[in-house]
């Protein structure tokens, strides 16, 4: 029997909660990391109108094998490959150092299919957002305006998506008068 979007979804947010169950924010309240991958659903469905289900999976999914013990054997399995590509495109290699991590998310983003741009912007948009809410336990002022500019050059490769994300990444970039490089 065909499974209905209600279904889809909930299965997949289940199996992010359960990977992502130890796991808390960097912030100050310890915010449990489930509420970001929801977060980052949730603007794409509220803020960006999107209603493609392969999107709105991957965004559920997409720290799931960065940041947990998946596999994206596991994710094939269990959701299929179309939204397994998604979060393969959207996952960084952590076995690489951080600075070359990072270039290549900027390396790469124009490279990426539209469904992966998607995800990207709405958790760039997700982590601005935290940052002007709470400053992570450790950063310094530099860090946070850091992570703005180098996020402005990873946005700069994924333009052209969508507008209404674009337009609110714009209105957190010019607050901290971020240009892109
Ligand atoms: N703003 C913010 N970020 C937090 C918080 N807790 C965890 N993070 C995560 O920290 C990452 C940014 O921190 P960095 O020091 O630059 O990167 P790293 O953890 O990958 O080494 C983001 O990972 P990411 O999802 O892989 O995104 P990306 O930075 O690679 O795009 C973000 O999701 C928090 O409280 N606030």
């Amino acid at each position: 029997m065909d499974r209905v979007p209600a279904q889809i979804l909930i299965k997949c947010t289940n199996f992010a909660a359960l990977k992502h169950s130890k796991q808390r924010r960097k912030d100050r309240e310890q915010t449990p990391y489930i509420n970001h991958p929801i977060g980052v659903a949730y603007i794409l469905t509220e803020e960006a109108d999107i209603t493609d289900l392969d999107v709105i999976q991957a965004a559920l999914l997409h720290d799931t094998v960065e940041d947990t013990n998946t596999t994206f054997e596991e994710l094939e399995e269990t959701f299929g490959s179309a939204v397994t590509n998604i979060v393969r495109e959207v996952t960084d290699d952590k076995s690489l150092p951080k600075a070359e991590r990072k270039l290549q998310q900027i390396e790469h983003a124009p490279h990426s299919s539209p469904k992966a741009k998607l995800v990207k912007l709405a958790d760039k948009l997700y982590n601005l957002r935290d940052l002007n809410r709470c400053t992570p336990n450790g950063w310094t002022e530099n860090r946070v305006q850091e992570y703005f500019q180098w996020s402005a050059n990873v946005i700069k490769g994924l333009r052209g998506t969508n507008k209404k994300l674009e337009c609110e990444l714009d209105v957190l970039l010019k607050q901290r008068g971020v240009l892109e490089l």
